[in-house]
């Protein structure tokens, strides 16, 4: 019989304490995998007791995910490396500031043969210029094969078992069912699917137009303003996989990762809402970050500068109003007030004939 394969949830926040619900659920029920499930959790000390102590002892992330038993299966352990290295599968979810550094740890000290799952959305700079995918930055320090799942995910509303559907990019059939089988519930069903890199790109892309939807809702307009945020933003996440992921499929905007997790984020997002507050209390996005999010991170903000980055690099601001304005009100160089002026003649607003 072949040996079980041991999981590790590289990250404990939001996301991180919700997976490991499902995961931990599923590894104890599926022979396939070793029903004990490795987190690595950053250490703090809550309430005078470290958080691995608290997730260990009373099985709940009192901090990232209160409320919520994360099953007892599931140990948290504060090193990094001995969390991960007997691990076949590896699930990469912390916020994306904090990758390299966790990779860089990892470097020739997990299985040569284990294979990455991430739940990161976000960009970072490459070596040689320009930006890089998550997943190709875990790749190339690790030296293994990453796969990605992204989707309408709200962390609170899977960790309540309200059913969503998700999408996990991969780059083999066999690992496809594999990691289907770890993750999917009655609750959360997966659809996977082998255009890994615009999955990604979804993933990261939509937390610009969520914070785009933020600056509306502060601003008070409507359902119809943030429809055409939603739309322009939808337009632009397009182009941008074309224009730099050659091979990106429409079809995958259709998926949980694209139209789903641009509309469920723009809704009900944190980057959504630190961007309202951001309009309304006139506080800057770091401070607001700390206020409201209780140590949990925003992914938007950081995206869209790593994306401005590109653009600026290829001369193509102008092509991406709504990503440049969304930049440019982050870093301070744009009242948010102009943020409507800056997609009021969005090049998406043309006469759009068939040639039949
Ligand atoms: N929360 C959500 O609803 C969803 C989040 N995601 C994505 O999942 C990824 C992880 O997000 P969350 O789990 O929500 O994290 P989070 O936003 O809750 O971040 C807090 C986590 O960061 C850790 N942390 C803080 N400082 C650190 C440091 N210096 N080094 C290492 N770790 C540190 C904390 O210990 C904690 O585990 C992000 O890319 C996010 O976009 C994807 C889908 C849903
Ligand atoms: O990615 C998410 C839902 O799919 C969460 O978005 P926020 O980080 O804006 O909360």
């Amino acid at each position: 019989m072949a040996e079980k394969k041991k999981v590790c949830i590289v990250g404990s926040g939001n996301w991180g304490s919700a997976i490991a619900k499902i995961v931990g659920y599923n590894a104890a029920r599926l022979d396939i995998f070793d029903s004990r499930v490795t987190m690595y959790v950053y250490e703090e000390i809550i309430n005078g007791r470290k958080l691995t102590e608290i997730i260990n002892e009373d099985h709940e992330n009192i901090k990232y995910l209160p409320g919520h038993k994360i099953p007892s299966n599931v140990v948290a352990i504060p090193d990094l490396v001995e969390s991960s290295k007997d691990a076949d599968i590896l699930i990469f979810v912390v916020p994306h500031q904090f990758i390299k550094n966790q990779c860089e740890a990892l470097c020739g000290k997990i299985k040569p043969t284990a294979v990455g799952l991430s739940l990161i959305k976000g960009f970072d700079r490459a070596e040689g210029g320009g930006i890089d995918l998550i997943s190709h930055i875990i790749q190339r320090y690790l030296n293994i094969e990453v796969n990605v799942l992204m989707g309408a995910n709200l962390a609170g509303e899977v960790a309540d078992e309200k059913f969503c559907e998700t999408t996990i990019g991969c780059r083999s059939k066999e690992w496809g069912s594999i990691l289907k089988n770890l993750i999917e519930t009655d609750n959360f069903k997966v659809v996977v699917i082998d255009d890994v890199d615009t999955v990604e790109v979804c993933g990261a892309l939509k937390n610009i137009v969520a914070c785009g939807a933020g600056f509306a809702d502060g601003l008070g307009y409507g359902d119809n303003t943030k429809s055409a945020i939603i739309r322009l933003g939808l337009m632009e996440m397009i182009k941008f996989a074309q224009t730099f992921y050659k091979s990106s499929q429409l079809g995958t905007f259709y998926e949980s990762c694209g139209v789903a997790d641009l509309i469920t984020t723009c809704y009900g997002g944190r980057n959504r809402k630190v961007s309202e507050a951001f309009v309304k209390t006139g506080k800057c996005i770091e401070d607001l970050e700390k206020e409201i999010l209780n140590g949990q991170k925003l992914q938007g903000p950081i995206t869209a500068e790593e994306v401005n980055h590109m653009l600026k690099i290829k001369n193509m601001e102008n092509e991406f109003p709504l990503f440049t304005a969304v930049y440019k009100i982050c870093h301070g160089d744009l009242k948010p007030q102009l943020f409507i002026d800056e997609i009021r003649n969005h090049p998406e607003h043309i006469v759009k004939f068939s040639n039949l």
